[in-house]
């Protein structure tokens, strides 16, 4: 997370629909870097935050937003890097500070400020680093990395939809919105849920098909169906997919022996899967 503003930062990551996103993934395991601006995004806690300002409070630790002071007050100072002793420059800009943190949260270095005081200005929590300062910007860098700590002992407060997996979530978005009279528009956007999978996914070619059946293209929804179920598709969408497959090879002979059967609307019938459709029929 860079340093900027984090108030913007913030109102950014609503905007975008980033924040759910980001807080998920950290929760999960991603390594993330904050400094400065990105220090107070990481916080659970900020002390002069504006009114409504969030985070994605990924580091138990409060936040004093401005600390140092204004612009004016931006300096560059030497620091004692702890996790090896060895020193440092760190560049400070409008910079904040960590005033508290839990104690499972390590300070890697500390600088007085014009209070007289030691405050923490880099701590590390599991993967997630913030630094009140700019490393980026500064001549010096830490000669020892932070040791990696992969256990987290804190469980994270989180308001973000609870999901084990940020795709199906997707996929669900993606479900409710659709219309079928928007047929470049429905197939078009299965294939970007399909991008985000890695190639020949079974999941994702069982969306794809899902998509061609949804809007009438049943032939390709087929052969789609089929390359998922190759593939390994396995639980409700495997269920799903012999349903459908089969019902389209029963329409198909019937209708080419005497035309005459009952057809199946097998675009009803995916619609039926989804939410707020008809019931599903069961598989036989
Ligand atoms: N250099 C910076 O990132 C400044 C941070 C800024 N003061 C903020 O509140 O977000």
């Amino acid at each position: 997370m860079p340093g900027g503003e984090s108030t913007t930062i913030d109102k950014l990551l609503r905007a975008f629909d980033l924040r759910d996103l980001l807080m998920e993934r950290i929760q999960a395991g991603l390594p993330v870097l904050g400094s400065c601006a990105g220090m107070i995004l990481l916080a659970t806690d900020l002390v002069d935050g504006i009114e409504g300002q969030q985070t994605l409070e990924a580091i138990p630790m409060t936040v004093r937003r401005n600390a140092f002071g204004r612009q004016v007050d931006s300096a560059e100072a030497s620091l004692t890097w702890l996790p090896d002793g060895s020193s440092m420059r760190a560049t400070f800009i409008r910079a904040p500070w960590v005033e508290s943190y839990a104690d499972e949260v390590e300070v890697l270095a500390t600088a007085v400020a014009g209070d007289g005081v030691e405050h923490a200005v880099a701590v590390q929590y599991g993967s997630r680093l913030a630094t009140a300062f700019h490393p980026e910007i500064s001549d010096e860098a830490p000669r020892t990395p932070a040791p990696a700590r992969p256990d987290l002992t804190w469980e994270q407060p989180t308001r973000a939809e609870p999901s084990d997996d940020v795709w199906e979530v997707r996929v669900e978005a993606f479900w409710d919105g659709v219309q079928r009279d928007d047929v470049a528009g429905v197939i078009a956007g299965a294939h970007a849920l399909a991008e985000a999978r890695p190639a020949g996914d079974a999941a994702a070619l069982y969306e794809v098909a899902s998509a061609h059946d949804y809007v009438g293209r049943e032939a390709e929804a087929v052969v789609l169906y089929e390359r998922a179920l190759a593939a390994g598709l396995g639980g409700r969408r495997a269920d799903e997919a012999v349903i459908q497959a089969r019902e389209f090879a029963a329409e198909r002979g019937a209708s080419g022996r005497c035309g005459g059967v009952a057809r199946v609307d097998v675009r009803q019938r995916g619609a039926c899967t989804r939410r707020g459709g008809l019931p599903c029929p069961r598989a036989a």
